[in-house]
């Protein structure tokens, strides 16, 4: 996968306040990349630096292994904050007016209007719009001109459950015709729903970033047990993926590895070594607890 946004050690101070600090990943092409972290992390700084709203202290970043330039923000499609439409226009006629204010050709105004499910409503006044409708047309806005990246925001805030699903649903059909799509947001929830990739950010600070998997939840481990707990400790150390047991409760023990591990495997193999086992459970420590962990120091 090749990459679509690389930053490299990006800081950025507002007089008192180190917004971001040293933050250094890379966004692959194609990945629905989320900016997670609390209010006041640096988040919005940051899509404000890659979007060239605000500038950065020092640190570079290249977009599409090249460093931007005017050709390739008009690549991008962004959504910083919401849009001010006219209320009493229609969504079409308020298209209209973003094509023009961004020297975009009227022409993709149907397009973007089926992407966000809107064609139907298309002539309704924006006012009558549910909340849902309205973010989906701001992101059809940001749709004009077909972009290959989409920079959103907090595409949920603010939105009723309804609103939010709908939302969601837009990300990964954008998602799933090829474009990357870079949000910001605080809600882990959100992030664990759509998003593949995560960089999370504490205090300008980037903690961790990577597939959604490979960050939130570091600690995969599975229990085994069988009727010979000893012969079975000793057995689970010559897999080849090994990385540590832990005695559990009543026999049961707690086996890490160096890769993920399909349990059907594992219990093949513990077969084939002359082993039966009496429990096999694959635990997963929740993202949320992963997150926390990560969070609170
Ligand atoms: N123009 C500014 N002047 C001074 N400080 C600022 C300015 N903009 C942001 N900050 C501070 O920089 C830090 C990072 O803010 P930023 O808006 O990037 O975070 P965020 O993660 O997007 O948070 P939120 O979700 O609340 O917008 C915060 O402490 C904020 O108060």
């Amino acid at each position: 996968m090749s990459t679509i946004l690389s930053l490299n050690n990006i800081s950025k101070r507002y007089s008192s306040v180190q917004a971001l600090d040293g933050v250094s990943f890379d966004i692959p092409a194609g990945s629905v990349f989320g900016i997670l972290g609390p209010n006041g992390s640096g988040k919005t700084t940051l899509l404000g630096i890659v979007t060239d709203v605000l500038k950065a202290d020092a640190g570079t970043f290249t977009v599409m292994d090249e460093t931007p330039s005017a050709a390739q923000r008009r690549k991008i499609g962004t959504l910083l904050e919401t849009p001010n439409f006219y209320h009493y226009l229609s969504a079409y006629k308020n298209l209209q007016i973003v094509a023009n204010i961004k020297q975009q050709s009227e022409a993709d105004i149907p397009r973007v209007l089926e992407l966000a499910g809107l064609t139907a409503r298309q002539h309704s006044a924006f006012k009558t719009y549910s909340l849902g409708m309205k973010q989906r047309l701001a992101i059809a806005s940001a749709m004009l001109g077909n972009p290959e990246v989409l920079i959103l925001d907090e595409p949920a805030n603010g939105l009723d459950p309804v609103g939010i699903a709908e939302v969601r649903t837009l990300i990964r059909q954008l998602a799933q015709a090829g474009k990357t799509i870079i949000m910001a947001s605080h809600l882990l929830d959100e992030v664990e729903k759509v998003c593949t990739h995560v960089a999370i950010l504490r205090k300008g600070k980037l903690l961790g970033s990577g597939p959604v998997n490979a960050v939130l939840s570091r600690d995969n481990f599975i229990e085994i047990g069988s009727a010979d707990t000893q012969a079975l400790a000793q057995l689970i150390r010559k897999h080849p993926a090994f990385a540590q047991v832990l005695p559990g409760q009543e026999g049961i023990l707690q086996v890490t590895f160096t890769q993920a591990i399909d349990p059907a495997a594992l219990n093949n193999w513990c077969a084939q070594q002359g082993l039966w086992l009496s429990h096999l459970q694959m635990s997963r420590k929740s993202l949320e607890t992963a997150f926390l962990e990560l969070t609170n120091n």
